[in-house]
């Protein structure tokens, strides 16, 4: 993953971060950034921070803490649109006007670099389990757009990863 874009921020909340694996990469990256791993409270009960990382639990249908950045990796693929959009909206009063929401999904049209390694067919199995199991959906960047504009944003910007996930950076 691009660590770039986490670049000169204060503060990150990373929202549905589980246990804090991907958060706890980006707090020993940016020393000087505050990061907290909201959760809902038995994932993150009993869970131990460190100088610069914590965990706060909560519900992110309700309110989610202010912060100059707001992740969301893997976790609006679980919600339909009319849900992914009520998410977005609780990010977009957490932010200030000079922070951005940093999504990180599947895009459907990017393709990992290494096919063979991942399968192209990969997107379309993920597609059919979300759509079985949860009520959410894998998006293609038009769907993307679709939902970040519903949700009140104004601009964004989609830069592919080598991997399966692309990083979509989205402003007020
Ligand atoms: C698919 S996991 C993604 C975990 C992590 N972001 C990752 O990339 O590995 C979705 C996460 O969203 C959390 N979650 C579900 N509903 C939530 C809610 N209402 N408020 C906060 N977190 C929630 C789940 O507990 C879970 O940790």
């Amino acid at each position: 993953m691009s660590i770039k874009v986490f670049k000169g921020l204060e503060s990150l909340v990373d929202v549905g971060g589980g246990t804090g694996t991907t958060a706890k990469v980006i707090a020993k990256s940016f020393p000087q950034l505050k990061c907290i791993v909201f959760d809902l409270p038995h994932v993150v009960a009993n869970l131990q921070g460190t100088k610069n990382f914590e965990y706060v639990s909560g519900d992110m249908f309700e309110a989610i803490p202010s912060a100059d950045c707001i992740m969301l990796k893997n976790v609006l693929q679980d919600w339909n649109k009319e849900e992914s959009i009520k998410i977005l909206d609780k990010c977009k009063q957490a932010i200030p006007s000079h922070g951005k929401v940093v999504i990180i999904e599947i895009v459907m049209e990017h393709k990992p670099e290494d096919e063979t390694a991942i399968g192209g067919e990969q997107y379309l199995l993920f597609d059919m389990i979300m759509m079985t199991f949860v009520t959410g959906k894998e998006r293609s960047e038009k769907e993307w757009a679709n939902l970040i504009l519903s949700s009140g944003f104004n601009n964004y910007k989609i830069t592919p990863t080598s991997g399966l996930l692309s990083i979509i950076e989205v402003y007020p």
